[in-house]
C-alpha cells in the first residue's frame, strides 16, 4: 500500500502554497490551476525537490518529510518516479540505457538492467529507438523515454509535471493515449500537473483545482465540470457562471444587481452558483415575445469560431457566452457591436450552493 498523504506548505516570497493533498493507490489525481497558482511547487514538494516550510509527506505510511520531527527522506531515496516537462533524459546515455539507469543504479549489472528495460521500451513503444541517443528523438518520443525510465525504477509514487505542454496536437493524442493506459494500470498513487482542462478530463480520476496556492475545488471530473466552484473553473469547462442569492423559489438575485430564473430544489436565502451553457442561450435581433422567461438585451463585444459554431461574447447583465451557428450568424447579420437580444429557459439554469 502505497497511498500518498501530504499537508504542504511553502513560502515562496509572498507567495504561499498550502494544500493537502491525498491519493490512494491506483489513484490519479489531475492538479489544474492557471499560470502561477503553484503547481509546479507542489509537484517539486512531493518529489523532495523542494523544501517544505510546513508539513509532513508519508507514503504508504511511511515518512518522507516532516518538518516538525526533522525528518527528509532526499529526493534519490524516495522510489518516485518523476516525469519532468523538459523530460531530462541522460544525454550521453542511448535510450536503452536511459531507461535501464533504474537498474543499474540498483546495482544489476549492463545485461541484466538492459535486460529489465526491455518490457518498458516495449510498453511505451520506444523499442525500435533502444540505440539513439536522446538528441535525436522527437519530443513526443523523448516523453514516451522520460516515461519508460520513470517507470522501469518501480516506483511506488509517479509525478508529472505537464507531461503533453510540449507536444504537437498529433503527438499529443498518442501520448494522452499512451499516459492514460499507463496511468489505469499504475498501483501507486500519481500525481500530474496540467493547465489543459482536456488532458486533465481525460487522465484525472479526481481533480484538484489550485488557484493563488489554494484549493478551490476538488473532486471527481464530472461533479466539477458540471458544478464549477470558481470563474476559472468555469471557463476552464465552457460555462457561463453567475454568482447570488436565491430570492423565491426560482429567482436569482445576482451579485451583479440584475435578477435570473433558474430551477433549483435549494431553499430561499442560499447563496448560489448558477451555470448557464452558451449553447442553452438563444440570440435574437428584437425582443423575443413569449416563453422562456430569462429575456436580456446586451451587445457582441467578441466573435470566436470554434469548430462547427461561432462563440460571441455578449456585454450584457449578467454577461454572456453564447454559441450559435455560423448561419445564425449570417442571419442576423451579427458583427462586433452588434445590438441583441439573449434569451434562456429556467429549465436550462442550474443553481447549487456555493
Ligand atoms: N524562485 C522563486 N522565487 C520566488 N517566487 C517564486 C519562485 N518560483 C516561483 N515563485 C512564485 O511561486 C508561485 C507559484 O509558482 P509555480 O511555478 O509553482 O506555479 P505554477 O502553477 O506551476 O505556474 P505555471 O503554470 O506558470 O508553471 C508563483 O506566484 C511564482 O511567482
Amino acid at each position: 500500500m502505497n497511498a500518498l498523504a501530504a499537508r504542504v506548505v511553502v513560502r515562496r516570497g509572498t507567495f504561499e502554497l498550502s494544500v493537502d493533498v491525498d491519493v490512494a493507490d491506483g489513484e490519479t489525481l489531475v492538479v489544474l490551476g492557471p499560470n502561477g497558482a503553484g503547481k509546479t511547487t507542489l509537484l517539486r514538494a512531493l518529489a523532495g525537490l523542494q523544501a517544505l516550510d510546513e508539513g509532513r509527506l508519508a507514503v504508504g505510511g511511511e515518512v518522507w518529510d516532516d518538518v516538525g520531527a526533522g525528518v527528509f527522506v532526499p529526493p534519490t531515496d524516495r522510489t518516485t518516479g518523476v516525469v519532468f516537462q523538459d523530460y531530462r533524459l541522460f544525454p550521453h546515455l542511448t535510450v536503452r540505457d536511459n531507461v535501464a539507469f533504474a537498474a543499474r543504479a540498483h546495482g544489476a549489472g549492463r545485461a541484466e538492467s538492459r535486460a529489465a528495460a526491455e518490457p518498458w521500451l516495449e510498453a511505451t513503444g520506444t523499442a525500435d529507438l533502444a540505440g539513439r541517443r536522446p538528441h535525436r528523438l522527437s519530443g513526443g518520443q523523448a516523453q514516451r523515454v522520460a516515461l519508460a525510465r520513470a517507470l522501469s525504477a518501480r516506483p511506488r509514487m509517479l509525478l508529472l509535471d505537464e507531461p503533453l505542454a510540449a507536444l504537437d496536437a498529433r503527438t499529443r493524442l498518442d501520448v494522452r493515449d499512451l499516459l492514460r493506459r499507463t496511468l489505469r494500470s499504475f498501483a501507486g498513487p500519481a500525481v500530474v500537473v496540467t493547465h489543459d482542462p482536456l488532458d486533465a478530463l481525460v487522465l484525472a480520476d479526481r481533480l484538484l483545482v489550485l488557484e493563488g496556492g489554494r484549493v478551490v475545488q476538488s473532486g471527481p471530473p464530472q461533479d466539477v465540470a458540471r458544478r464549477p466552484a470558481t470563474d476559472y473553473v468555469a471557463r476552464l469547462v465552457g460555462l457561463n457562471l453567475y454568482r447570488g442569492r436565491l430570492v423565491g423559489r426560482d429567482t436569482i438575485a445576482l451579485d451583479s444587481g440584475t435578477t435570473l430564473f433558474a430551477s433549483t430544489p435549494e431553499p430561499v436565502g442560499t447563496h448560489v452558483l448558477a451555470v448557464l451553457a452558451p449553447t442553452a442561450i438563444s440570440v435574437h435581433s428584437a425582443r423575443p415575445e413569449g416563453s422562456p422567461r430569462n429575456v436580456w438585451p446586451g451587445t457582441v463585444t467578441g466573435m470566436e469560431l470554434l469548430t462547427d459554431r461561432v462563440r460571441l461574447t455578449v456585454d450584457a447583465a449578467p454577461p454572456a457566452l453564447v454559441d450559435v451557428t455560423p448561419a445564425a450568424v449570417a442571419e442576423l447579420g451579427l458583427h462586433e457591436g452588434s445590438a441583441v437580444w439573449l434569451s434562456a429557459k429556467a429549465t436550462e439554469i442550474t443553481a447549487y450552493p456555493g
